[in-house]
């Protein structure tokens, strides 16, 4: 096994479908060994396309992707053999038990029998109880668990899990998010899609951004919200204001809620963030604050405004 830092290369992949439809254009990324990295973009973005060529499910149009070295295409058994996928689509036989699901899809990666291991498998999805039944009668959130139990049945040192929690109860959503951090734990590499933006914000080291079949930025968690994200220090007043005070016109200030507060923007990554000359010459004014307090844009915003601002540019060329 190598030990290089990169366990998944891609570059210059591109994908046409047959309908002359392209879903993924240039896209060049690397996936570090051991990491989480959470693909956010909106509905049709490619995310799935990305991760479905990854795994050998889709044909690439163009470009390369290695896992661990191997080439999908060209070594096929072996990149896959690294890799469990949880899809999005419920894909189980109805008719097998819960038991025969996970222990045949072990069986198909080649993987020697192990029962010690599939069962600390399902017990850690909470499906020890159920491993005799029958897949039609789970409900469709333990459906989902086996899904997982299904995926990690080989030992892959890679997980990628589709939008995992579209859907799910806070429970199963919470199991997962406890399970992906043991798994991250043991040196599971993990790659995850997801419309929600604050489960990106909860669990990945790194955050790439798609939108329209291309990968817009990938970069780690902390540095994107320190160098996108706007501060604001919003202060409360004990009497309302008619008009800005003369002091702070000029600055990023704003008069909001009739009145009664004012909002002051900065940057995040600034050396001087103004707030304490803001805070003197409103004082030196006689204004009187009720409270005063911080904020700190979400990731949330952050996308939105990427992708608002990506599709904006494009419309007007
Ligand atoms: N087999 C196919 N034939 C033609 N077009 C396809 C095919 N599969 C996907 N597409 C199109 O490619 C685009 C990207 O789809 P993809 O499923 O990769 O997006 P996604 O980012 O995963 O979206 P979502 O968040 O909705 O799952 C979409 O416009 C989709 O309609």
């Amino acid at each position: 096994m190598s030990t290089s830092e990169t366990i998944i290369a891609v570059s210059g992949l591109s994908k046409t479908y047959e309908s002359g439809f392209q879903a993924l254009k240039t896209v060049d990324l690397e996936i570090r060994r051991g990491e989480i990295l959470a693909l956010l973009g909106p509905n049709g973005a490619g995310k799935t396309t990305l991760i479905s060529i990854i795994c050998g499910i889709v044909n690439p149009s163009g470009g390369k992707v290695t896992v661990d070295g191997y080439d999908i295409v060209g070594d096929y058994r072996q990149a896959r053999s690294l890799i469990g996928l949880v899809p999005q689509e419920l894909t189980n036989n109805l008719f097998d038990t819960v038991w025969a699901t996970v222990n045949l899809s072990r069986g198909l990666f080649g993987k020697a029998p192990n029962r010690a291991y599939l069962e600390q498998v399902l017990r850690d999805l909470s499906l020890w109880d159920k491993r005799n039944e029958k897949m039609m009668a789970l409900s469709g959130g333990m459906k989902r668990r086996v899904l997982i139990a299904k995926a990690l049945a080989h030992e892959p040192q890679i997980l990628f899990l589709d939008e995992p929690t579209a859907g799910v109860d806070v429970e199963l959503r919470r199991d997962m998010w406890e399970m992906v951090r043991t798994l991250r734990d043991k040196g599971v590499t993990i790659i995850l899609t997801t419309h929600y933006i604050e489960e990106a914000e909860e669990m990945a080291d790194r955050i790439g951004i798609i939108n329209r079949g291309e990968l817009m930025l990938v970069k780690e968690k902390v540095v994107l919200m320190r160098q996108l994200g706007k501060r604001q220090l919003i202060i409360q007043l004990q009497q309302p204001l008619t008009a800005l005070p003369e002091a702070v016109q000029g600055r990023a200030v704003e008069l909001a809620d009739d009145g009664c507060m004012l909002t002051y923007t900065f940057d995040a990554q600034g050396e001087q963030t103004g707030v304490g000359d803001i805070l003197r010459a409103l004082a030196r004014e006689g204004v009187e604050f009720k409270d005063v307090n911080s904020s700190q844009s979400s990731l949330e915003e952050i996308f939105v405004g990427l992708v608002h601002d990506s599709n904006r540019d494009r419309a007007q060329a």
